[in-house]
C-alpha cells in the first residue's frame, strides 16, 4: 500500500516513522510519502489560507496549493506504479471512522490524506479530484480538532495493521474489540498476566482452571457486561446466533 500525506506539519507525521507503522515502512510493506504543503506555494508568506467568502470567523484554505500539491503526488504516484488512488479527508462533518471503514481502506492499494488546518480546504478541491478518484470524508470522532493530521495518524495506524503481515499470528486482529465476528461485535473483556498476585489482588480462578470451555465463556460473559456498561448500542447490533456457536465450541 502507498500512502501519501499533504500538510502544513510534516513533523506532526513523525510518528509513522515508529512501531508498527514504521517496522511495516522498513519491510517495505507500507509506503508513506509525507509531502509539505507550502512547497507549492510561490508567496514570500508561503501563503496557504485566505478569508472565507460569505464572512464568518476564521480562515479557509485555499484551491491553488493543494491543487498543485494533488497534481504532482497523482503524477509521482502514477509513474512509479501506484494505482486507484482514494482521497482521505479528515473532517468532523465526515462518515465515522470505524474498523469496518479502515477494514475497507484497508483493501485499497494507495490513500492520499488531505488533513486540513483552520476552518477546512475550499470545497472545489474535493469537488475537482472526486471527478478522479473515491473521495473519503472521515470523522474519528466527534469531537473537533485544530487540525486533520493527528486524524492521520489514527486512520493509518488502524488500517496499517490490518494489512497482510503487519501484525504476527500472536497479535492477529481477529479477535478485536469491533471486529466482525469476533465475540459477535462486543468489546474485549478483561486482560490478565503473570504475577498471579499482585498487591494483594488475584487471578479470576477460571483463567487458571485449563479448562478452555468455561474460560471462553468467562470471557464471553465479561465482553457482555463490558458492552452492556459502556456501549450498549452494540448489543443490539451483536448477532446472538454467534454466541449459540461459541457456546456449542465451549
Ligand atoms: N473527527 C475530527 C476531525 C477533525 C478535524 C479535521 C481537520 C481539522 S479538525 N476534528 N474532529
Amino acid at each position: 500500500m502507498r500512502l501519501d500525506v499533504v500538510t502544513i506539519f510534516p513533523e506532526y507525521l513523525e510518528p509513522l516513522n515508529v512501531s508498527l507503522v514504521g517496522k511495516a515502512r522498513a519491510r517495505g510493506q507500507l509506503n508513506v510519502q509525507v509531502h509539505d504543503l507550502r512547497a507549492w506555494t510561490y508567496d514570500r508568506h508561503n501563503t496557504v489560507d485566505d478569508t472565507p467568502y460569505g464572512g464568518g470567523p476564521g480562515m479557509v484554505m485555499k484551491t491553488d496549493p493543494w491543487g498543485d500539491a494533488l497534481d504532482t503526488v497523482l503524477a509521482d504516484g502514477y509513474e512509479t506504479g501506484a494505482r486507484e488512488p482514494a482521497l482521505i479527508v479528515p473532517t468532523p462533518s465526515g462518515r465515522p471512522f470505524t474498523q469496518e471503514l479502515a477494514v475497507e481502506l484497508a483493501e485499497r492499494p494507495w490513500l492520499i490524506f488531505t488533513p486540513a488546518r483552520y476552518e477546512g480546504i475550499d470545497r472545489r478541491v474535493t469537488d475537482e479530484y472526486a471527478t478522479r478518484m473515491p473521495v473519503h470524508e472521515v470523522s474519528i470522532g466527534d469531537y473537533v480538532l485544530a487540525g486533520g493530521e493527528a486524524a492521520v495518524l489514527v486512520i493509518t495506524e488502524a488500517v496499517a495493521r490490518l494489512l497482510p503481515g503487519v501484525l504476527g499470528n500472536a497479535e492477529s486482529h481477529r479477535d478485536d474489540s469491533f471486529a466482525p465476528g469476533a465475540m459477535a461485535g462486543l468489546l474485549e473483556g478483561p486482560v490478565y498476566t503473570k504475577p498471579p498476585v499482585w498487591r494483594g489482588r488475584d487471578i479470576p480462578e477460571v483463567l487458571l482452571s485449563g479448562h478452555h470451555g468455561k474460560i471462553a465463556r468467562w470471557r464471553r460473559d465479561e465482553a457482555l457486561r463490558r458492552t452492556t456498561l459502556n456501549r450498549p448500542d452494540l448489543i443490539e447490533r451483536c448477532d446472538p446466533k454467534a454466541f449459540d456457536k461459541k457456546d456449542r465450541e465451549m
